[in-house]
């Protein structure tokens, strides 16, 4: 039961906004196919099919990060999963995607430039202010109707998500709503026996807020990626700093350390560090080095060692819950995939009630042959999935609900 309306409640041959969330690991520039586009082709396949005009808005990255590219790729990665063309228009509201939407015919999709292009999308603005944006008063007017399908962004203020929901009748899609109505009920479901929670990624911000909040529900975290080498610094190691080029450490490390050091010192005995991790050696090949052996950090540290995995995979089998959230290594180059793989498989094995997600995360399943089907849940969301568990309303579902009790 769900406090918005669905797709199922929208009347047929509309001109349609939806959100979709196709932020996607970039390798060369390239978006890389995943479970996002395949997921969200649902709800793009039955908008077209019913004879709306679809228009498709989604993001990529963040502005100064690699991954910030241009949509153009995606258009034709979803035009695969939806089985019909997907247009692509490198411009969000300026006349030449106004030019696009006004030529879509009935039954034809359309994707937007990277909304995260646009100046209304990101600043700290309440809904009301996103919705007075140049970006939605621009767009708004042009259709009849806003469809969020965007769960796993759904933790974010941006004018997509909560700015639109105010200007036009607004609907879930197929992804939000069976993404909300699981992890909702994965939030309120009680364990016998110990919960887990494997941590990792590189949006260190995003889970050590959420490891506090979860205090009472988790009562082991396993770390690794880029919040284990941060909880390794606070915890003492000289580890957990950007060396080099690096940019995924200082910056996280500043605006989380008063919550690290007193999560690590509240909950310490909750949570196992990394013994071992692993780097790109002189010879091009996987080194590895005890933490214990590291005097200063000079390597870029990719994986979790063999050891860490030894010490993590007795605690996941006596676990009567496994929630996984970032990968614990750069799996996706298989010199580095050890640790997110010997976790992954580890919690296949077992019998206990599992969650995977994450857009990057959840990749690590079929690339390197385990099936869906080994887990309870597999989740596209990352970081709103994660607070779903804490119970933290997600303020682009409040905008859903808001707009279906204003009809
Ligand atoms: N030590 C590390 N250094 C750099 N990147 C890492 C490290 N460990 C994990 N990662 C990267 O984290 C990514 C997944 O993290 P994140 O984007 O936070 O999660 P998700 O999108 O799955 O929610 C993976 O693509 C992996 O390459
Ligand atoms: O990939 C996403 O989140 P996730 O990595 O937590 O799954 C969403 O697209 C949100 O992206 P953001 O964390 O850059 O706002």
């Amino acid at each position: 039961m769900t406090d918005f309306d669905t797709i199922d409640d929208l009347p047929t041959d509309k001109r349609v906004l939806v959100r979709l969330d196709l932020n996607s690991p970039v390798e060369d520039g390239e978006p890389q196919d995943n479970r996002r586009f395949e997921r969200h082709a649902r709800t793009v396949r039955e908008l077209a099919e019913a004879g709306h005009r679809v228009v498709l808005m989604a993001h990529q990255g963040r502005p100064g990060r690699d991954d910030f590219t241009t949509l153009a790729g995606h258009a034709a990665i979803l035009a695969d999963h939806v089985g019909r063309d997907v247009a692509f228009v490198a411009d969000t509201y300026g006349d030449e995607a106004l030019d696009a939407i006004d030529a879509l015919g009935a039954g034809e999709v359309l994707l937007l430039e990277n909304t995260r292009m646009c100046d209304g999308e990101l600043p700290k603005e309440s809904p009301e202010e996103k919705a007075a944006t140049e970006f939605v008063e621009t767009l708004a007017p042009r259709f009849d109707a806003y469809v969020n399908d965007a769960y796993s962004a759904a933790h974010r203020k941006h004018a997509s998500l909560v700015g639109f929901p105010l200007a036009l009748p607004s609907y879930a899609g197929r992804v939000m709503e069976t993404e909300y109505e699981a992890n909702t009920a994965i939030a309120t479901r009680e364990f016998d026996g110990p919960v887990t929670m494997v941590v990792g990624g590189t949006k260190a911000t995003d889970v050590i807020g959420v490891m506090d909040a979860l205090d009472e529900k988790v009562d082991r975290f396993l770390l690794g990626g880029v919040a284990g080498e941060l909880f390794l610094r606070a915890a003492g190691h000289p580890v957990g700093h950007d060396v080099g080029e690096m940019d995924l450490f200082d910056e996280q490390w500043e605006r989380n350390r008063e919550l690290i050091e007193s999560v690590l010192d509240e909950r310490g005995d909750a949570i196992r560090l990394a013994s071992d991790l692993a780097y790109e050696g002189p010879d091009g090949d996987r080194a590895e080095v005890a933490v214990d052996d590291i005097d200063e950090k000079t390597e870029g540290y990719l994986d979790v060692g063999p050891e860490t995995v030894a010490d993590y995979e007795p605690a996941i089998r006596e676990s009567d819950a496994v929630f996984v959230k970032g990968a614990l290594g750069v799996f996706e180059d298989e010199r580095f995939a050890d640790g997110t793989v010997g976790v992954l498989e580890a919690i296949a094995e077992t019998d206990c009630f599992s969650v995977v997600g994450g857009g990057d995360t959840s990749r690590a399943i079929e690339m390197y042959g385990m099936s869906e089907d080994e887990f309870s849940h597999v989740s596209i969301a990352g970081g709103a999935y994660i607070r779903a568990l804490t119970g933290e309303p997600l303020p682009a579902v409040e905008a859903l609900e808001a707009a279906a009790k204003r009809e």
